[in-house]
Parts: structure tokens; sequence; C-alpha cells
């Protein structure tokens, strides 16, 4: 059985993930931590990791990166894993992240989906074949209306990935509305649209002469995420300090 504790509750992801545990023998929710207590819950909520005593194996936080220090310590007093699937983080923020996985688990991935982290890989290889013939290479995601961080963690890791597979030497461009000047070749561009319910979708599109290669994820449900960070749970429960990525939990 793996306890956790689930940061952010009350928020769209929270609700998915408190559903899908109950419907898992293997794991409990044992606390909440929400800014927000007006949630039905069947287990204590907790404003913040200070007001919790109570015991748990791993934190799955789907919440802001406001306070993340407060969670890091409270983790690293327990000697508890944490599934990091907020999105947003400052560099600080990531700073702090990664001196604390030094003393406990740490499973950071901006999409705990099984698609993306599988169209991660096919996006590098793709890079570094098209990049070499000239290709451009954009990222459009979109996203529902209620998004605040922009453009997406996932459109960000997967820019990442993409610049890794080509020894990191392009720039990333979010708006080219002051530039007056065509396209760079050393550019990944990312887009972001917002607007509805939509779920989450990455586009990444290499653009070459005269023909265009598109590789494209859709979520359909938060389902998806809920699940691959129950999985992501289940994994750190146990683990020696270290960061993990969603790779070492699916292969
Ligand atoms: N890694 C992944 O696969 C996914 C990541 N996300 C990320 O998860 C985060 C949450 O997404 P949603 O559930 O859609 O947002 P939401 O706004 O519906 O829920 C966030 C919840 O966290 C609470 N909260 C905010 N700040 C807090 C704090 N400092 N301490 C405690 N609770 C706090 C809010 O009261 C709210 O109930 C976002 O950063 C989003 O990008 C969302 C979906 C998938
Ligand atoms: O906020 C969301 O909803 C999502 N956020 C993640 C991100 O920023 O990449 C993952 C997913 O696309 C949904």
């Amino acid at each position: 059985m793996t306890n956790i504790i689930l940061r952010g509750c009350n928020g769209k992801m929270g609700r998915v993930v408190t559903q899908l545990v109950n419907e898992d023998e293997n794991v409990a929710i044992v606390a909440g931590i929400d800014l927000s207590t007006d949630g039905q819950n069947t287990y204590p909520v907790f404003q913040s990791f200070s007001q919790c005593n109570i015991k748990a194996d791993v934190i799955i936080d789907f919440s802001s990166p406001v306070n993340v220090r407060d969670m890091l310590d409270f983790a690293i007093d327990r000697g508890i894993g944490i599934v990091l699937c907020t999105t947003g983080f400052t560099k600080k923020d990531l700073e702090l992240i990664e001196e604390a996985s030094r003393l406990i688990s740490i499973l950071r991935s901006a999409n705990m989906s099984m698609g993306i982290n599988l169209i991660t890989k096919l996006v590098k290889e793709a890079a570094r074949v098209l990049a070499v013939s000239g290709f451009d290479i954009e990222i459009v995601e979109k996203h529902h209306n209620k998004k605040v961080d922009a453009p997406s963690g996932t459109a960000l890791a997967l820019a990442d990935a993409i610049n890794d597979a080509l020894n990191n030497s392009y720039e990333y461009v979010y708006d080219r509305t002051d530039i007056r000047a065509p396209r760079q070749k050393k550019e990944i561009g990312i887009s972001a649209v917002r607007g509805g319910t939509i779920v989450g979708e990455h586009e990444i599109i290499f653009a070459g002469s005269d023909e265009v290669i598109e590789i494209k994820h859709t979520a359909y449900s938060k389902a998806i995420f809920a699940k691959g960070a129950i999985q992501a749970a289940k994994f750190l429960h146990g683990k020696p300090a270290g960061m993990y990525t969603m790779n070492d939990v699916i292969g």
C-alpha cells in the first residue's frame, strides 16, 4: 500500500486523482493540502504542510509553484518522495528542487501521460535527422482557459528535449510581434493557445522546403495525467534519493 498526501487536492487535477485512487486498492490518500478547503473530501485537508502531522509514503503535487519550499522541507523532514506534476516553476524553484533531490526522491514531469513521454523520444530523433536538412522547428500547444502558465510545461520540456538532441544550440522564440526579420535557422518557436475546455494538445511541426512533418499528441481527459501520477507514486515509494522522470516508470 502506498499512502499519499495530495497537494492541490481540491483543484481540477486533484479531484481526478482522488477519484482514481478510490478505485485502486494499492494506494490511499491519507491527507490533502490545499489553500481551498472547499471540497467534499473523505480525508483530512490542511491549508499548509505546517498544519499536517499525518504520516505518508509519497506526496503527489498538482497545485502551483507558490511555497514549493514548504513542501520540500516537509518531505525532507519525513524522508518521503515527491511526484512533482505542477508546472510554471522559476529557475530558482528548479534549483531548490534539484538541491532537495540529493536528500529525497523526486520525480518531476510536466506531463504524466504515456503518449507525451513517447513522443518526446520521437521528436528528439526527428530533430536530429531533420535539423541538418534545414527543417524549421515550431511547437504549438493548446489548453483550457483556466490555465495560468504559458507556454505549458510540456511545450518547454519538448523544446528542451529537442534542443538537447541538437547540442543545445537553439534559442526559444515565444513572440514575434516586435521582430521585423525572417526567422533564424536555430530557433524553436513556441506558441500558446488558450480556450474553452481543451484538456491539452501539443503539436511539434518540422517545416522544410515543400514538405511538413507534424507530430501531435491530444489529451482527451485529465485521467491520463492522474493515472501516470499514481503509477509514479507507487514507483517512487521507498526509492533512494535522486531525480527521477517518467521514463524511469514506463521505460
Ligand atoms: N504534469 C502533468 O501531467 C500535469 C500538470 N498539471 C499542472 O498541475 C497544476 C494544477 O493544475 P489544475 O489542477 O488544473 O489547477 P487548479 O487551479 O484547478 O488546481 C490547483 C489547486 O491547488 C491549490 N493551490 C494553489 N496554490 C497552492 C498552495 N501554495 N498550496 C496548496 N494548495 C495550492 C488551489 O487551491 C487549487 O485547488 C498546474 O501547474 C498544471 O499545469 C496539470 C495537468 C497535468
Ligand atoms: O494545466 C494543464 O491542464 C496541463 N498542464 C501541463 C503542462 O503545463 O504541460 C500538462 C498538460 O498538458 C495539462
